[in-house]
């Protein structure tokens, strides 16, 4: 895909990752721009359709895989979400560097495509700190927590198989974070 090389976000549920890639967004929004993935699950209170995600139904976005519309695609607690063809195309026609924000998942499906996107790990202090995000994020169910939390042991096994991350950032403080983040982007502080 022509364009500059795109930036893969990824981690466990809850590691921080919409809350730095928007900061740097907001920062830098004549610099980055944002695949707007597809999911089935339902929209949080102040998420925009079309802006956060394409909320659609699952028969939607199965069709839609079925008529290979999607770079990737995988089931995450219990609902879809997938990348778009057009999300990415729609990002480099500005000329924008495209940052995707996928699951673990997304990220073994995307190495095996011609996208080679720099791909940067985000992960939380320890896993008593995610739950507490998560939690306090009040977004979840107590069932959807659980998936999520499980999930993210597995996901933060998979950060630390060499190779796979270019970038591993620890969000901890998150003006700390931020900085080590864009620090490894743009080489600057
Ligand atoms: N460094 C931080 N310190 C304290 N709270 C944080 C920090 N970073 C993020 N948070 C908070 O933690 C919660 C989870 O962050 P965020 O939603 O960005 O995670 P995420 O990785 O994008 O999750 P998901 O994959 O579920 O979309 C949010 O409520 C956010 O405000
Ligand atoms: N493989 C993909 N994973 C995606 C995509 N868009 C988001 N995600 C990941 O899903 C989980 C949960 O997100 P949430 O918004 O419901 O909290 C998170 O890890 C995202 O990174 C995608 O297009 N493909």
């Amino acid at each position: 895909m022509a364009g500059p090389r795109p930036v893969v976000f990824s981690g466990p549920s809850g590691a921080g990752k919409s809350t730095l890639l928007k900061k740097l967004m907001k920062e830098y929004e004549n610099v980055f721009g944002f695949s707007v993935s597809h999911t089935t699950r339902k929209p949080r209170p102040g998420e925009e359709n079309g802006k956060d995600y394409h909320f659609v139904t699952r028969e939607a976005m199965q069709a839609a895989i079925n008529n290979g519309e999607f770079i990737e695609n995988a089931e995450f607690s219990g609902n879809m979400y997938g990348t778009s063809k057009a999300a990415v195309q729609a990002v480099q026609a500005k000329n924008l560097i495209c940052i995707l924000d996928i699951d673990m998942q997304g990220v073994k499906n995307i190495k095996k495509t011609d996208l080679n996107p720099i791909y940067i790990s985000i992960q939380p202090p320890s896993m008593e700190t995610l739950e507490k995000r998560l939690r306090d994020r009040k977004t979840e169910s107590e069932e959807s927590l659980q998936k999520r939390l499980n999930a993210a042991k597995v996901d933060i096994e998979f950060s630390k198989e060499p190779g796979v991350f270019d970038v591993i950032v620890i969000n901890d403080s998150l003006e700390d974070a931020y900085e080590r983040l864009r620090q490894a982007l743009l080489g600057v502080s």
